[in-house]
């Protein structure tokens, strides 16, 4: 019975004593921390100063005191330059201390950040298509300050108030034993009780945090579809979602400060009720002729040194507990395997193409829904080779694989006979231009979106593929021609003038490798004319695949591949295809593949 009923306290202890998750945090942040060693024993030396002022001065005071009341003028004398050196000491000392803790807490988040970042570049896409933008924001604004909470003075705490505890206990002993014993008896009721507010704290810390990421998720998404939010006139909907979210915050905040209420207010109290007892007591020893007042000074002075590690040490663990919360979710991210383990870049290794082959390759997004299976295909090098095929037959999934944005399941991708998975993403990459049906232009100006294209691009290069493009003489045409900002994601441009941008880059990458999504949304004639325009040059000399839509570009194509349900169900050119019963023939005449191939070839 007995046994059981401790089997059960136990149980019921084990998650306010769990340090799994501290050891956790302290194995992610150890290179870090080890790497700052060097300030870290700076910090220590100024603890030890810290420590022998603290005792010193309880010291000063009580002698001061005794020899005031003995009215010894010379040992006065004596005694104040000994006070101001201590207080010089002291001041210089603590103010390289919050120097020292400054650059510690803030060169660990620096280098926490970048670790995360460079973290995030490198996980495979189906994992970061997981993740919501909004909480990614939140690890660098808010979770990631939390650590604090485990660096720095925090750290050096963890040493610095048992240290103090033991050093102010021997010295005060000495003084008065039986005064000490008060101390001595209040120490397990601040240390559990420390440990227990401790983990509540955790617990609404890491609702908090949540929270915190829902909301900056909310936001992201309400001021990237602001449009969409006004058309929809969805703004009530919108401001009532994240009022709601807003007033939660609030709530477990206040939850979260009353908590943190409690427990500085039951340290106090134990700080005061053992303050006043200590004096009282001394009172009486004074009385009694047991103890000097001077001595009674030094001990009232250095008896809150005895309470507060105590309670302080309690504290650290509870401020622990909370930077643990945050950095927990920080861990879970940085646990996620990365795809590569060196951040890609540019690097133009593979110059020809000769052949590019899918082998056997079967793949899946998600566990038992197969998107390819056995898939075969040969494409012609040098030519363009387009794709048809009603919607989901999996024509953007064979872009992300050949780009290896997904691995597949089994079977691969061979360029020029060699596996794709045996080249590094920097130099499959850096082959492959791909031009997206959605073009997404970063902020800023034309020139600097269009040199991210390759590295050291030249004014006349890019000029000349902004010519080729069709886009140049309406950028020279803007006051600021070049250097004229484009507004975020390129709002102040066109749909057309966009995609016109999206293939001067593809042209300034000048990869052997051409990807063309083409876009579906009609554009007006002049601007389908110079869209058109533009994609012939950029496709020449290039081996191109095209998820076609428009009717010249299919006519265009030297081999065309109908894509269903992740098979090949039919190829040839656009003549054969269409004299041929079949899905080729159905979509042609649904207008599937647009209303342009449909019209042309009624024309026709
Ligand atoms: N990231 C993803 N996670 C899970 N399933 C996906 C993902 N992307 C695509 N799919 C699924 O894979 C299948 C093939 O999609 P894919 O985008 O390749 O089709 P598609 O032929 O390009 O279609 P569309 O012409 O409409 O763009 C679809 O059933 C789709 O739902």
């Amino acid at each position: 019975m007995l046994k059981q009923r401790q089997q059960k306290l136990r149980q019921m202890l084990k998650p306010y004593f769990n340090t799994t998750d501290l050891k956790k945090c302290f194995r992610l942040l150890k290179p870090f921390l080890v790497k700052q060693w060097n300030i870290y024993l700076l910090m220590f030396v100024s603890l030890v100063i810290d420590i022998f002022l603290t005792i010193a001065f309880a010291w000063f005071f009580g002698n001061l005191t005794d020899t005031a009341i003995k009215g010894d003028m010379n040992r006065l004398k004596m005694l104040v330059p000994i006070g101001i050196g201590f207080t010089l000491t002291s001041v210089v000392n603590n103010y390289i201390y919050i120097y020292f803790d400054t650059l510690v807490s803030n060169g660990l988040k620096r280098e926490l950040q970048n670790y995360l970042f460079q973290h995030i570049l490198r996980l495979p896409v189906g994992t970061v298509a997981n993740l919501r933008s909004g909480n990614l924001l939140s690890y660098f604004t808010n979770d990631i300050h939390r650590v604090d909470g485990l660096s720095g003075s925090n750290l050096i705490n963890l040493i610095r108030l048992p240290i103090t505890y033991v050093a102010v206990l021997i010295y005060l002993i000495q003084i008065n034993w039986v005064l000490c014993l008060i101390t001595v008896i209040v120490a397990p009721v601040a240390v559990i009780g420390g440990a227990f507010f401790g983990f509540i704290l955790k617990k609404s810390g890491r609702e908090i945090h949540e929270l915190i990421a829902d909301i900056n998720h909310t936001l992201n998404e309400t001021f990237q579809g602001l449009q969409v939010i006004r058309s929809f006139t969805l703004e009530k909907n919108v401001f009532r979602t994240f009022s709601r979210k807003n007033k939660d915050y609030y709530h477990l905040e206040l939850k979260n400060a009353k908590l943190q209420g409690w427990y500085s207010t039951a340290g106090y109290l134990l700080n005061s009720a053992v303050f006043l007892f200590s004096l009282c007591l001394g009172a009486y020893f004074i009385s009694e002729k047991t103890m000097t007042v001077g001595n009674l000074l030094t001990f009232i002075n250095l008896v809150g040194y005895l309470v507060n590690p105590l309670t302080g040490l309690a504290s650290q663990w509870a401020g622990f507990q909370r930077a643990i919360a945050a950095i927990e979710r920080v861990i879970e991210l940085l646990e996620k395997p990365v795809a590569s383990d060196e951040l890609p870049s540019f690097s133009p290794a593979i110059k020809e193409i000769h052949s590019i082959q899918f082998k056997d390759l079967t793949f899946a997004y998600e566990e038992n829904k197969l998107i390819f299976e056995e898939f075969n295909l040969q494409i012609p090098a040098g030519k363009v080779t387009a794709f048809v095929g009603p919607s989901g037959a999996g024509k953007s999934t064979l872009f992300n694989l050949l780009q290896g944005f997904y691995q597949p399941k089994s079977g691969g991708i061979l360029i020029n006979g060699i596996p794709t998975a045996e080249f590094s993403f920097s130099d499959l990459r850096s082959a492959i231009a791909h031009v997206p049906q959605e073009t997404f232009l970063f902020g800023g100006t034309f020139r600097d979106n269009l040199v991210i294209a390759r590295p050291s691009i030249t004014e006349e290069e890019m000029i000349e593929a902004c010519r080729s493009a069709y886009i140049h003489d309406f950028i020279l045409s803007l006051p600021d021609g070049y250097d004229t900002q484009i507004g975020e994601r390129g709002v102040k441009l066109s749909g057309g003038q966009k995609q016109r941008m999206a293939i001067a880059r593809a042209i300034l990458k000048d990869a052997p490798i051409l990807l063309l999504d083409e876009a579906t949304s009609a554009l007006d004639g002049e601007t389908e004319y110079l869209v058109k325009a533009a994609l012939d040059k950029l496709m020449e000399n290039k081996t191109t695949l095209v998820i076609a839509h428009r009717l010249s570009t299919i006519q265009h194509a030297d081999r065309i591949f109908v894509l269903d349900k992740g098979k090949i169900v039919q190829e040839g050119t656009h003549e054969e295809l269409i004299r041929q019963k079949g899905l080729y023939q159905k979509l042609h005449s649904s207008s599937f593949i647009g209303s342009e191939m449909k019209k042309d070839t009624v024309g026709a």
